[in-house]
């Protein structure tokens, strides 16, 4: 059994990172625990407020964004924070190295229905005298990650963690209170029959998307001589996982439903560092046109068209929209 704090030991030279993925491992121990009392710690329903984005907050989303923006604070290599439920970035530490952006609680709709959430987090190293204050320290394309990873809240409660060296899994094991190895360098299959999207926005996506959902449905009569299976969760985390475990795709592609908005996703704190965490582990991960790591931000909330998964699969999408 490897604890999570000695495989960090073991897996990385900076002593920062590791500080601050512990740091953050502590933020998630704490909601994992509030999201199991659930009722009994009247954790449930809606805030009554809306966030930068304009959705309405639920009680979790701002309980656990306060957890991670506390507990980073505290740590001194945090040099500043980006959080889906903050509209601003939050400067932490002036001498730290380390900018974390997260989405504190995913699949916000599951929660009143006690089905898997999860948080969602990207580290970036902070540029030398960067203003953590500013937006500009944090625009930075996926590529810059030095570390991602998701902690599903569901049965168990589950890290998945790249540190640019493939990708590791650890389960929380609440007799000790401590994240245990469970898998090693996680591969996502080539191939796959298992398709995930929001089939209620079909008849606004772009031609090409239509066309590749409508030969998906047609199964081994149509073009792609495969019968598909679909899930569709409506929590990133719980679909990625998925994948992590027995392949697939996963689609929040652009709609016309908000046309100046390229999707419905977050580019810097889902896109990016869900993007590593499938590339680290063979997969791709792309707009449907491009790579979503190589995309310049031009603003921490900016949006993103999300295509990713199985490698084949995923450039099968990118070739109907050539
Ligand atoms: O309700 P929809 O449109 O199917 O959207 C579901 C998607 O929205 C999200 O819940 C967005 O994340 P938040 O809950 O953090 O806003 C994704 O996890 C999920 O894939
Ligand atoms: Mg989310
Ligand atoms: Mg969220």
């Amino acid at each position: 059994m490897q604890r999570l704090r000695t495989f960090l030991e073991q897996h990385s030279d900076n002593p920062a990172l590791i500080n601050v993925i512990d740091g953050l491992m502590v933020a998630c121990k704490d909601i994992a625990h509030r999201i199991q009392l659930g009722a009994a710690a009247g954790v449930l329903g809606s805030a009554e407020q809306e966030n930068v984005q304009g959705e309405c907050q639920k009680k979790l989303d701002v309980i656990s964004n306060d957890i991670l923006k506390d507990v980073l604070a505290a740590q001194p290599a945090v040099k500043g924070m980006a959080s889906e439920e903050e509209e601003l970035p939050v400067a932490a530490n002036s001498a730290g190295s380390l900018l974390v952006l997260f989405d504190p609680l995913d699949g916000s709709s599951n929660i009143d229905i006690n089905v898997t959430v999860g948080t969602i987090f990207s580290i970036l190293p902070a540029r030398e005298g960067a203003d953590a204050a500013s937006e500009s320290a944090y625009l930075q394309p996926g590529n810059a990650q030095l570390a991602a990873g998701y902690v599903l809240y569901g049965p168990s409660t589950i890290l998945v963690l790249t540190l640019g060296n493939g990708v590791y899994s650890f389960t929380l094991d609440p007799r000790i209170g401590e994240f245990v190895l469970q898998r090693e360098q996680i591969r996502i299959a080539a191939d796959t029959k298992e398709f995930a999207i929001n089939m209620s926005n079909q008849r606004f996506w772009l031609q090409p998307m239509q066309t590749y959902v409508g030969d998906l449905l047609q199964g081994e009569e149509g073009p792609l001589g495969k019968r598909y299976n679909m899930r569709w969760i409506a929590s990133m985390v719980a679909e990625i996982h998925r994948i992590m475990t027995r392949g697939g795709i996963f689609m929040y592609p652009y709609d016309n439903r908000e046309p100046n908005k390229p999707g419905k996703l977050r580019l810097m704190y889902e896109g990016n560092p869900m993007s590593f965490l499938v590339q680290q582990a063979g997969g791709k991960a792309s707009t449907a046109f491009n790579d979503i790591m190589d995309i310049q931000p031009q603003g921490i909330h900016e949006r993103v068209s999300v295509v990713m998964g199985s490698a084949n699969e995923v450039e099968t999408v990118e070739r109907y929209h050539q």
